[in-house]
């Protein structure tokens, strides 16, 4: 409970913020993330994944630490499982997927991601195909980027490609600190059905590790949105 400042207005409890900004708003921005970096393919692995490297020097050089890093093929429960497994850590503030957002049968990243949701955050997608839109013109239609929270963790799902991990890990450094302070805050929402994600204070989180949202059979969608 180090926060400096006093937010009269509300009765939260998650303190351990570092370096609060003196704008109010952003007196929750966090500036040293714990990034959980998954990469998604069925042809790479972790020794020729340019695209999940370039994630993680880019949040490296933000001053962020990657706390874990994987690579699943395109496969919907490999992806959600592990996803969700990086969200109940306690030392994962963000979690970055790279691969599998594309139109191909096999891209299901997207599909994967979406019922852990509890809110989806489509500016994230919009910004980077305008972003994208000036480096490979109409092609961004083959991209579904996306990003939303997660039991009070931002994800991110942005291409495979070298030219769009790089470009989706700039657009995530510049927000995600703000966003995962928000996200993060347990005074303000009560996340109804998904258990309420109180990271830093609760290791353990509080769905006990394992993820309690029976995705089912590739049936996935039963959160409303
Ligand atoms: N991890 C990666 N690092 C660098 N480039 C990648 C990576 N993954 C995919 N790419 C490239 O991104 C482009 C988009 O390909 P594609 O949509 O098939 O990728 P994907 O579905 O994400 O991954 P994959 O085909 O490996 O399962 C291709 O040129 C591919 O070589
Ligand atoms: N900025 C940017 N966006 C990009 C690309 C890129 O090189 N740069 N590659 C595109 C390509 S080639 C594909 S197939 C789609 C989906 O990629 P994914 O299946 O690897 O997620 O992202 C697109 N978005």
């Amino acid at each position: 409970m180090s926060d400096e400042h006093s937010h009269d207005d509300t009765d939260h409890e998650h303190g351990d913020h570092h370096q609060p900004g003196t704008h109010d708003h952003h007196s929750h921005d966090r500036d040293e993330l714990g990034v959980a970096v998954l990469t998604v393919s069925s042809s790479r692995t972790l020794d020729d994944d340019a695209g999940g490297d370039r994630i993680v020097d880019a949040m490296e050089t933000a001053g962020h630490e990657v706390t874990t890093r994987d690579l699943v093929p395109d496969d919907y429960d490999k992806v959600q499982a592990t996803v969700q497994r990086f969200v109940d850590r306690g030392d994962v503030d963000i979690v970055i997927t790279t691969g599998g957002t594309g139109v191909t049968p096999d891209d299901v990243t997207v599909e994967a991601i979406d019922p852990l949701l509890a809110k989806e955050l489509p500016g994230f997608g919009e910004l980077f195909r305008r972003r994208s839109y000036e480096e490979i013109g109409t092609m961004v239609v083959a991209t579904r980027a996306t990003a939303g929270v997660a039991d009070g963790v931002p994800v991110f799902a942005i291409p495979g490609s070298e030219n769009a991990a790089a470009l989706g890990a700039e657009l995530i450094v510049s927000s995600a600190g703000h966003l995962a302070g928000l996200a993060g805050r347990d005074d303000e929402h009560d996340h109804e059905d998904d258990g309420g994600h109180d990271h830093e204070s609760d290791g353990a989180h509080g769905q006990g590790g394992e993820h309690t949202h029976d995705h089912g059979d590739d049936a996935g969608n039963h959160h409303d949105h």
